[in-house]
């Protein structure tokens, strides 16, 4: 393939920054570009997968919606990367808490993602993969937290293909594991990146307890969780 690809119609690679935000919901990418660019320009409407270029505090960056779920970001991170030299991919996203002591808006970082995806048989490898994030975007993320004073909670989380589970407890048992969180495409990026050697990286707000059944609504993951791209902006 070359470009524009199937599912971005971008002529000219540099027309999308080195550094891409990605949210599952393409009107949070709308949400963001709006608020916290400068110049934004929007490059792709393909789908309705809305992406906008522009700066924010001088650097150059992109933000594009991922869709949901594993195959959804497969294919657009695998375009990014592949024929547009993306090299550094920042989903931020909404999950769902598996522990008690996570709270609505709190910020997860996902180190490492587990799944119960299948993605990873295209690699045919002799055992299971640990999906992990960027180290140098890890950290980064922790220490922009840390200056702006943000609390985050740093850690495993689930990349599931399922958001209607028919075994209702099927979770606790991931969270018996101390995995944090679940949300349905830090793995898939994670492995596309590591694949690649690119770096990525997934910021999560708490949108949802699956302990305690508290719940924001779907205006509120579009557009209030703005902690998380605060942070997410100034890795660029
Ligand atoms: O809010 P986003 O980024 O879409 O993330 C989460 O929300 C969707 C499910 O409601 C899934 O995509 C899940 O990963
Ligand atoms: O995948 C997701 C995202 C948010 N909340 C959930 O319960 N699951």
């Amino acid at each position: 393939m070359s470009i524009p690809t199937a599912h971005i119609e971008v002529k000219e690679s540099d027309v999308i920054a080195e550094t891409v935000l990605l949210p599952g919901d393409p009107l949070r990418a709308k949400f963001i570009a709006e608020n916290f660019l400068e110049n934004p320009v929007q490059f792709n409407t393909v789908r309705n997968m809305f992406g906008f270029t522009g700066t924010y505090k001088g650097k150059k960056i992109s933000v594009m919606g991922s869709g949901m779920g594993m195959a959804s970001i497969g294919i657009y991170s695998y375009e990014l990367i592949h024929f547009y030299g993306v090299k550094n991919l920042i989903r931020v996203g909404s999950c769902g808490a598996f522990q008690p002591n996570l709270n609505l808006y709190d910020i997860v970082i996902g180190m490492s993602a587990s799944t119960n995806s299948n993605y990873a048989s295209q690699y045919n490898l002799p055992g299971s993969y640990a999906p992990t994030a960027s180290y140098t975007l890890l950290k980064k993320a922790v220490d922009i937290a840390e200056d702006k004073g943000y609390d985050v909670n740093v850690g495993n989380i689930l990349s599931s293909d399922i958001f209607y589970d028919d075994d209702a407890d099927a979770w606790k048992r991931w969270a018996k594991m101390g995995v944090l969180a679940v949300e349905m495409e830090a793995a898939a990026l994670y492995m596309n990146a590591n694949r690649a050697g690119v770096n990525a990286l997934t910021i999560l707000t708490v949108s949802d307890s699956l302990v305690t059944h508290e719940q924001t609504t779907s205006e509120e993951r579009q557009t209030a969780f703005t902690k998380m791209m605060e942070i997410a902006l100034e890795l660029a």
